[in-house]
């Protein structure tokens, strides 16, 4: 048995609809016996309690539930910082080239080693990942995913027109890879499968239609695709389904649309959509950095909430800006400021929430990860700024715990992930500083 000492903060409950959602314990304890936390409370009294366990000090820093980032797309890290464009051009020059690669598995596996290190060092613990067109380049994710111990929630991309001929399938070939994909990876470590069609533009009916075979054969597995991200590319979609009733419609009319559905973006909703997202308690992951790199628009939060569509951050790592959730969660709060008075108030605790708990119940995840709550895995990170750093200074001069993670969310970097637990087993620490390699 474990027990850490930490100042811990979490949300377990949603900050939209409960008023102090945010749980904090400045000195607080924490028990974990074989990855799952046993107690939680202020550190005096766990530790009464549990005076033989082994005590893991973090004291100096703040332990938050590890980051769940609900969209970002293993083959794109390297194509980070292609700016300049919007999407489909972006797509076309700065990213379907580099997708191509990925057919070559040892270029592959380098990749996936690269984006799963970086999911690691930001502190993100658990991730829908958008795959690769390639299934040889999904075994090797998967193979690195589970080296790694970090959750990934994962699937092989597919399209059939559009982008470029190497990425394309065939209905009948994205079943197999699909099916044999799931045989294999679903429920394997730490490893989910989700169906993934790359988005309605570069899918017909009739892939979308083996996407949906594959959602009722295996209903347990995840699905995740775009929507409504760009004004071009939402009119081309309509044009390309002509009796689609907008966006969303072809991905319901195959059965996609679920409590297990995860749709990106969805910057430019109907109110149809909106309705029938809630109704089936489908996900929009959304992404305000990619939407500001890429001109895509403001996101609509408060046309979601009053739908009761549920909200979670994805990074969209590479049309995003990179890894780290915490830039996410300040560029959604910036981007609700910009909205005036049609955007939604953010504080720290609405960051903290979507960028952990939501997104476990985007995932269906929730009673496994996310919070801190007795029963749930041990998913955490530490975060602790390098002395004499802003963030260091600010921080010392917090005058409460919520000022404190307002702090985290307005400077924290990749620099300031100190250490990351999955299950209870490190996924990563920080080298001192003067350690690095070549000091
Ligand atoms: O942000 C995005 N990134 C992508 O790779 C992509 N593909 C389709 N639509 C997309 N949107
Ligand atoms: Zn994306």
């Amino acid at each position: 048995m474990t027990l850490y000492r930490a100042t811990f903060m979490h949300t377990p409950e949603s900050p939209f609809t409960a008023p102090d959602a945010l749980q904090v314990q400045e000195d607080g304890g924490l028990l974990v016996e074989d990855g799952r936390i046993l107690a939680s409370g202020p550190y005096a009294e766990v530790r009464a309690n549990s005076p033989r366990a082994e005590v893991v000090d973090l004291r100096g820093g703040v332990l938050l539930p590890g980051f769940i980032d609900t969209h970002v797309h293993y083959p794109q890290v390297r194509v980070l910082g292609g700016l300049g464009m919007q999407l489909l051009e972006w797509l076309d020059k700065n990213t379907l080239p580099e997708e191509a690669r990925l057919s070559d598995p040892t270029y592959a596996r380098a990749v996936a080693r690269e984006f799963l290190s970086a999911l690691a060092s930001n502190g993100t613990t658990t991730a829908l990942v958008f795959g690769s067109h390639y299934a040889s380049a999904m075994e090797v994710f998967f193979e690195e995913a589970t080296r790694t111990g970090l959750r990934v929630v994962a699937g092989q991309v597919v399209s059939d027109r559009l982008l470029r001929p190497e990425l394309h399938t065939t209905p009948e070939r994205a079943y197999t890879e699909g099916k044999a994909l799931i045989e294999r990876w679903h429920g394997v470590g730490r490893a989910l499968y989700a169906v993934t069609p790359r988005f309605a533009l570069s899918a017909s009916e009739a892939l979308l239609d083996a996407c949906g075979a594959l959602m009722r054969e295996f209903p347990d597995v995840r699905f995740t695709s775009h929507i409504n991200e760009n004004p071009r590319e939402v009119q081309t979609v309509l044009e390309l389904f002509p009796g689609a009733r907008d966006y969303l419609d072809p991905y319901e009319q195959a059965g996609l649309v679920t409590h297990r559905s995860v749709l990106a973006h969805n910057v430019h909703p109907t109110d149809r959509e909106l309705g029938v997202m809630a109704a089936h308690r489908c996900s929009a992951a959304h992404c305000p950095c990619s939407n500001s790199a890429l001109g895509s628009g403001l996101f609509p939060l408060r046309r979601h909430l009053q739908a009761g569509v549920h909200v979670a951050l994805g990074t969209d790592v590479g049309g995003g800006t990179g890894f780290s959730m915490l830039k996410e969660g300040l560029q959604a709060y910036f981007m609700q400021q910009l909205l005036g008075t049609a955007g939604v108030p953010l504080g720290p605790a609405h960051l903290l929430y979507l960028s952990t708990r939501a997104g476990a119940q985007a995932l269906d995840l929730g009673d496994l990860t996310g919070d801190f709550g007795v029963g749930k895995a041990f998913d955490a990170v530490c975060l602790r700024p390098p002395e004499g750093t802003t963030l260091d200074t600010v921080l010392n001069h917090a005058d409460s715990p919520e000022r404190m993670l307002a702090d985290l969310f307005t400077l924290g970097t990749q620099q300031d992930v100190a250490q990351v637990w999955v299950g209870g087993d490190p996924v990563y620490r920080r080298v001192p500083a003067g350690q690095e390699v070549g000091v």
